[in-house]
């Protein structure tokens, strides 16, 4: 069964203010887009439900983290269930920034991504090596470490609601994208550890994407690779071209 390509904007923490942020949804929704793919934004929390108001309805919105718990005393925090009571489908965990500049482990991460699964959210768990690791030969097995966190704890679970992005830590907001082949080779990596430690059958379905410095200009050679099946983008999602990387296997 083919996989359907995905396109996914991590917005981060831009643009600085709502109005920004609607005139950026304004621009998304006259563009012409490719319906095969599958689109799914991440603006900042505070605008995730006045975005899902405007935006086309052939785009999904997400949130960029969640905790684990329903509710309770956890100042700050979003739950996954408040998430899927707003309407919001998808969320992202374990992005790079999140593990790095708010010290999230791959644990929690995982604890992270399996409450938010059974609240019947769809995520897009991010994995990815840092350069020192990457130059000393560890992508696949950092890459394996981050995944087999959630797989340890992924009993039962309905692998059609995880999205990979294999995200390299030195690609992120650097201008230094991966080489398709570097992506193809650590995709291919990935497929073949969840066919050892989950299934042949979810490694084979299970959508792998590529994020990382991606722009209209790199993204189609990108695209062509077998084992890379969409994009999560960062700096590229603000502008324009975002429309032309949601296109790029058209
Ligand atoms: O989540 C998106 C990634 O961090 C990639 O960001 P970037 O496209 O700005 O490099």
């Amino acid at each position: 069964m083919a996989r359907q390509f995905f396109v996914g904007g991590n917005f981060k923490l831009n643009p600085a203010s709502l109005q920004a942020s609607t005139s950026l949804i304004e621009t998304l929704n006259k563009a012409d887009l490719d319906p095969a793919t599958e689109v799914v934004i991440a603006p900042p929390a505070l605008y995730v439900i006045p975005v899902q108001q405007i935006v086309r309805k052939d785009v999904k919105v997400a949130a960029q983290n969640c905790y684990f718990k329903e509710s309770g005393a956890f100042t700050g925090e979003i739950s996954p269930k408040q998430l899927v009571d707003a309407g919001i489908p998808y969320v992202i965990l374990g992005h790079s920034e999140r593990r790095t500049l708010f010290h999230e482990t791959s644990e929690l991460v995982a604890t992270k991504t399996r409450a938010a699964i059974d609240a019947g959210l769809k995520v897009i768990f991010c994995i990815g090596e840092t350069l020192e690791q990457r130059e000393s030969g560890q992508t696949a097995a950092v890459c394996e470490e981050q995944l087999k966190a959630f797989v340890d704890v992924a009993k039962e679970v309905d692998w059609s609601k995880i999205v990979i992005a294999y995200e390299p830590v030195w690609a992120i907001g650097t201008g230094k994208v991966a080489t398709s082949a570097q992506a193809q080779e650590t995709h291919k990596d990935i497929r073949a550890y969840l066919s050892t430690a989950v299934s042949p059958a979810v490694a084979n379905s299970v959508q792998i994407l590529y994020g990382g410095s991606v722009t209209a200009g790199n993204c189609k050679e990108l695209a062509q690779q077998p084992d890379v099946d969409g994009f999560l983008v960062g700096g590229a999602s603000l502008k324009p071209e975002f429309a032309d990387i949601i296109n790029a296997r058209k």
